[in-house]
């Protein structure tokens, strides 16, 4: 399998407690600091290439969608809606459920954005991204989903659908971001997730009964960006 430069910073576990000849050592020491500056032009490509995007919202949801799916479908309708109502959409650039919500926004003349992240397989952001970036480092693609969206929608996804809304939620709970409605769309797939945060997690006390209402679960598209919008007319209104 390719390597990728991930997996260079972070697969690099050596578990032996001794480095007898401080080899290791030397090695980590003549690597690791140089990375640092790729990483730092990777911040600034970010911020440089996502520099003028303006009201946005980021959609999360399954590489592994298919064209013909319902859940396809449901992403291209909410790319759509969130283009009518102003808001770029934001994705991962990938297919599935990427591709749909950038299809959809693409197709209603909206701003389609992919924030694309380097795989160990040959992959190229989805044909419906406008403006587009490619990430070597998940978490500078992470800060820019954050940055300059709005809101979180998440469609029907796996692993890395499930690692970008526990984040996004991470955030808001802890008021890193103040500003953040996250919408599950599709209450068949995401009502058990909720019914296992309110019946196991709230109970045990490890989140508050609070935190579960920032997640809102709903089936309808026309719902969720009112849910969007309304949350960034609040805003709007305590900063005025
Ligand atoms: C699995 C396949 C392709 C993977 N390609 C991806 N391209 C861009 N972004 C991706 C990809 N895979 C995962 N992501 C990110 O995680 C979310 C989807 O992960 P899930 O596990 O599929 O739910 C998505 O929002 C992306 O940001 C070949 O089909």
């Amino acid at each position: 399998m390719e390597s990728t430069t991930d997996r260079r910073l972070l697969d690099t576990g050596d578990p032996d407690p001794v480095d007898p000849d401080g080899a290791r050592r030397a090695n980590r020491l003549e690597h690791d600091p140089w990375r640092v500056l790729r990483i730092q032009s990777e911040f600034v490509a970010g911020f440089d290439a996502m520099s003028d995007v303006a009201a946005a919202v980021t959609v999360f949801g399954s590489a592994r969608t298919t064209p013909d799916s319902p859940e396809y479908a449901l992403g291209v309708e909410l790319g759509g809606a969130l283009a009518a109502a102003g808001y770029a959409v934001i994705t991962g650039g990938g297919p599935g459920a990427m591709e749909a919500a950038n299809r959809g926004a693409a197709q209603a003349g909206g701003r389609s954005i992919g924030l694309g992240i380097e795989l160990p397989f040959e992959q190229s952001l989805n044909e419906w991204v406008d403006l587009g970036v490619n990430f070597r480092y998940f978490f500078a693609r992470k800060t820019m989903f954050v940055k300059y969206a709005q809101a979180f929608v998440c469609l029907p996804g796996g692993f890395g659908t499930m690692d970008e809304l526990f984040e996004a939620l991470t955030l808001v709970q802890t008021k890193k971001v103040t500003r953040f409605p996250i919408v599950l769309l599709g209450a068949d797939y995401w009502q058990g997730l909720l019914d296992w945060i309110t019946g196991t997690l709230v109970p045990a006390g490890t989140v508050s009964q609070s935190d579960v209402a920032l997640l809102h679960v709903t089936d309808s598209v026309a719902e969720t960006v009112e849910i969007i919008t309304r949350a960034g007319a609040h805003i709007e209104a305590s900063t005025r």
